[in-house]
């Protein structure tokens, strides 16, 4: 498969070296304006930029007619905006905030648990991420993910990074240096917490499922999740 990385920077080096290793070809290591390109020769482009250019990567891709996985977070106020163009111009897609298997089968957890705690009102949810400190948003696109899946699965009406109101879920995020990427949820009450908590401990499991996700895509059109993709 003939790969176009639209951001050449810690994941788009990642997805390289385990891209070359499954037997791909990258053809294009794009940091500036992707419209500038000419991408046919290109089977999927896979795009871990900045939150600035992401919809205008994307929305690129679809003009023409490349298939586009996104793993770039900060943008999703255009989210919508970006799939009614896919569906126009009869493109292909998907976003996920994490492309880790691990994490997708964390979200699927996260999701049980809520369900499972909705009932018992003495415990109050709460969402930590840690990540490396040249992370340009807060708080993670994951932790983003954690939340609407908590919301959808409760009570509780919002999220809000720190200072939650009564009904919203708090979310905080720490930068520490080198890390990847943490994410824990945690339900307290007076007696005891309930913790759950994803490690990440390499960019590997980020890389390896933007793969995974650019070889299912290939030949499809469409707009999908990593749902789709892995289970
Ligand atoms: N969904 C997921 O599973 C994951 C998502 N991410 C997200 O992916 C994104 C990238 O992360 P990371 O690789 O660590 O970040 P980096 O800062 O290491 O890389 C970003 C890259 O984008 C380039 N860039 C800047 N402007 C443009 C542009 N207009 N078009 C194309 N490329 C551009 C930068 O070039 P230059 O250096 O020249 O500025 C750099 O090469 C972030 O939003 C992060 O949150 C990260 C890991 C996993
Ligand atoms: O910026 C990162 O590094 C990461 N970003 C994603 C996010 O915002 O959730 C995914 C992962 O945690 C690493």
């Amino acid at each position: 498969m003939k790969i176009a990385l639209l951001g050449y920077g810690r994941m788009g080096k990642t997805i390289e070296r385990l891209a070359t290793e499954r037997g791909h070809e990258i053809v294009f290591k794009i940091k500036d304006d992707v419209a500038n390109y000419d991408l046919s020769k290109a089977d999927v482009a896979i795009d871990f930029s900045v939150p600035d250019a992401a919809f205008h990567n994307i929305t690129t891709c679809f003009e023409q007619q490349v298939p586009v996985i996104s793993g770039t977070t900060g943008w999703l106020e255009k989210y919508d905006e970006a799939v009614e163009i896919c569906k126009e111009k009869n493109g292909a897609f998907i976003y996920a905030s994490n492309f880790s298997l691990g994490v997708n089968l964390f979200f699927e957890l996260n999701r049980k648990l809520a369900e499972m705690m909705r009932p018992f009102k003495d415990y109050s949810v709460s969402i930590e991420e840690i990540h490396h400190t040249q992370k340009l948003d807060a708080p993670s696109g994951t932790a983003i993910s954690l939340a609407e899946q908590i919301i959808e699965n409760s009570d509780k009406k919002g999220w809000k990074l720190d200072h939650a109101a009564e009904g919203e879920i708090p979310v905080r995020a720490k930068r520490i240096e080198n890390v990847p990427g943490t994410h824990m949820v945690s339900y307290d009450s007076k007696i005891d917490s309930i913790n759950i908590e994803h490690i990440a401990h390499s960019r590997e499991g980020f890389a390896l499922g933007a793969i995974v996700a650019a070889e299912w895509i290939r030949d499809k059109t469409g707009v999908f999740t990593m749902k789709d993709v892995l289970f």
